[in-house]
């Protein structure tokens, strides 16, 4: 049940998030990874063709509560936006009844590497400061390889209302029968997509994206397409730097409609932690070994920030943590 995870000498959810912290430390009190970000509130719009595949039901038609954060994947809450390359969207859709369905996807195509120990392996690496570090990592993870090339060719964009965020891990969909289907799913921008250079959205300054998502929303709400995405046999779930190859049918189940940017220091995403092992009844994790790893590892960085409350109080005036 813990995959290993309390056996000595294995990679540990402490472990793991210590490896995140940059060489001077981590922003005590912050997500110890993503912790640039920005929170909203919106809906989920369900139009029901989910339910062929899953009978959670937030995949009914419908209309539920949305909370969610769009980050930057940064240990560090100040970081320029152009410095950092890997996007995400934390969300949580409520259904009726109280079920949660929480997720956290990011903007690349694929993930960098193909297993929780070779992500522990590259943070490793990453902060070496043996010149080598990274050459060895790279020789024994050569999917890294297609990641690097991702993020120096894949164009900008000088707006979260312009990305997209894919799940990359697997889940499975568990139908009304009790059918199981293998899918992953990406929430698909409506906004036009203007690529841009990251010199251009230097240019737009260190915080542009949170500026930018701010006045958009304020002047209208922003939409999302879920898309979900079959597996076909032999498509591996176990390794989310594997794309599915081409021509998958895919369902479009519903809309997310960003209507409200929220405060993000003392607002309703501070003490959420997007867990992507909370699931509904009708959607479960599959055999891709991330999920557990980073519902381990986000509670462990959730228990540590939270215990930091003095280094991040809900307000300039706050010292306890108690919300006023
Ligand atoms: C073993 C691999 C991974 C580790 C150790 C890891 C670690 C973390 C940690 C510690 C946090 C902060 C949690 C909190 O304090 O609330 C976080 C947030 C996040 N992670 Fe991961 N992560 C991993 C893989 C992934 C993958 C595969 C994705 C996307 C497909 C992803 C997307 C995100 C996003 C979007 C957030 C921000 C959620 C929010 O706004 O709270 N991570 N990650």
């Amino acid at each position: 049940y813990t995959a290993g995870w309390l056996s000595p000498g294995r990679l540990t959810p402490t472990r793991l998030v210590a490896a995140l912290a940059p060489p001077g430390g981590p922003a005590l009190g912050h997500r110890r990874n993503h912790a640039k970000g920005i929170c909203f509130t919106g809906v989920f719009e369900s139009n029901g063709k989910g339910a062929e595949l899953s009978r959670a039901g937030l995949l009914a038609a419908g209309t539920y509560p949305a909370l969610g954060r769009f980050n930057l994947g940064t240990a560090d809450p100040n970081a320029p936006d152009a410095t950092v390359r890997v996007r995400g969207l934390g969300l949580q859709l409520t259904a009726p009844d109280g079920t949660l369905w929480r997720a956290a996807m990011i903007d690349p195509p694929f993930f960098p590497v193909s297993t929780p120990q070779a992500f522990y392996d590259l943070l490793t690496a990453s902060h070496s400061k043996d010149p080598e570090a990274m050459k060895g990592f790279i020789a024994a993870n050569p999917e890294f390889g297609t990641f690097v090339g991702w993020a120096k060719g894949a164009p900008w964009t000088a707006s979260y209302a312009e990305d997209a965020f894919n799940s990359l891990n697997a889940f499975i969909f568990v139908d009304a029968s009790g059918a199981r289907h293998a899918v992953r799913w990406s929430y698909v921008p409506q906004a036009t997509v203007t690529p841009i250079t990251d010199a251009e959205l230097t240019a737009l300054g260190p915080d542009h994206l949170e500026q930018e998502i701010a006045q958009r929303v304020a002047s209208g709400p922003q939409r999302w397409n879920l898309v979900i995405t079959l597996a076909e046999a032999g498509d591996p779930t176990n390794d989310p730097s594997k794309v599915w190859p081409a021509g998958r049918r895919t369902i479009d189940a519903g809309t997310l409609v960003v209507q409200k940017i929220e405060d993000e220091r003392d607002g309703p995403c501070r003490d959420i932690n997007f867990d992507p092992t909370i699931l509904p009844d009708g959607i479960a994790v599959s055999d891709d070994p991330f999920p557990a790893a980073r519902s381990a590892a986000y509670a462990r960085s959730f228990n540590l920030r939270t215990s930091e409350v003095k280094d991040y109080p809900y307000n300039a005036t706050a010292t306890t943590g108690a919300k006023p």
